[in-house]
């Protein structure tokens, strides 16, 4: 996404415009209303390719409506969007190989162990990651065994995220990429994200930690009420919030405590 924006609080949609770098996401005049809810309203947002993006906000400001349409399990009532230039409906077959989802409250086979979770994703793919690989990346090597149902929350969190690499997509969208995660597994989980982003792969972070968010991300979209309110890194909207840190600008632009949020999640 382009830096050079300005975080902004406003009521007009929001464009941000690229100059000559490839695009893995491009959404425009995203519109999703559930009967007279809008739950998004006109959102725009391009994303380069190997860029990690945090889509913030407060609780129901659109985010997960926003990346679940841009995985195409959605359907807009207006606008357009694009994955490596695929629309996510047309094209889900070709979509599929490209993109890795794991989503809040992900179904999963809970009879199956870890391991046979991950063989099963495995045969989704071409080229998949190897199954211990897999499980190494998210440590849970010595749970292989484990039923899904008897594994811990945050164990069933990683191994989610696990599954939605294992493809080796190009394009990821983690909605709540550490929640419930302890200290060392959110660590852990960051380093993933970060080697995801030396290989090239475009990251959509869905989060409310604030720093998980400076961390890991280029750029931020702030969604407030389904309208993105700020945009750019998230250096740039904390500086044009004429906040301290991204926490105090979230608080400033959206009137939420994040913390507020974090509790509602859990
Ligand atoms: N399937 C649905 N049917 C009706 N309303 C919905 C549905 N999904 C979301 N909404 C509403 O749309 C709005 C946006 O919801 P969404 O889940 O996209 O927000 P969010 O920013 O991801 O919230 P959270 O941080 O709580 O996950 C909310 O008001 C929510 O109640």
């Amino acid at each position: 996404m382009t830096v050079g924006t300005s975080a902004r609080r406003h009521r007009e949609p929001t464009v941000v415009h690229m100059n000559s770098s490839v695009l893995a996401i491009e959404v425009e005049q995203l519109h999703k209303r559930y009967r007279s809810k809008v739950a998004v309203d006109d959102v725009s947002l391009s994303v380069e390719q190997g860029q990690v993006i945090g889509i913030l906000g407060a609780n129901g400001a659109g985010k997960t409506t926003t990346v679940e349409t841009i995985a195409g399990l959605r359907k807009p009532d207006r606008g357009t969007v694009r994955v490596l230039g695929l629309d996510p409906r047309r094209d889900r077959a070709k979509l599929r190989q490209v993109l890795g989802v794991q989503l809040q409250n992900a179904y999963l086979h809970h009879a199956l162990t870890a391991a046979e979770l991950v063989e099963l994703y495995r045969s989704f793919y071409p080229n998949p990651r190897g199954a211990d690989e897999t499980l190494d990346l998210v440590e849970l090597s010595e749970h292989r065994g484990t039923q899904f149902e008897k594994l811990s929350g945050g164990q069933q969190q990683r191994l989610s995220v696990a599954l939605a690499l294992i493809g080796r997509p190009r394009v990821v969208i983690l909605d709540e990429l550490t929640t419930g995660l302890d200290p060392r597994a959110r660590r852990r989980m960051w380093a993933a994200i970060e080697r995801l982003r030396d290989e090239g792969v475009t990251v959509v972070l869905v989060s409310h930690a604030m720093d998980e968010v400076s961390r890991l991300c280029d750029t931020i979209a702030l969604l407030d009420t389904g309208r993105v309110i700020a945009q750019g890194a998230p250096a740039q909207v904390t500086g044009e919030a004429g906040a301290a840190d991204l926490e105090e600008a979230f608080v400033r632009l959206t009137g939420h405590e994040v913390h507020d949020e974090m509790e509602a999640d859990r």
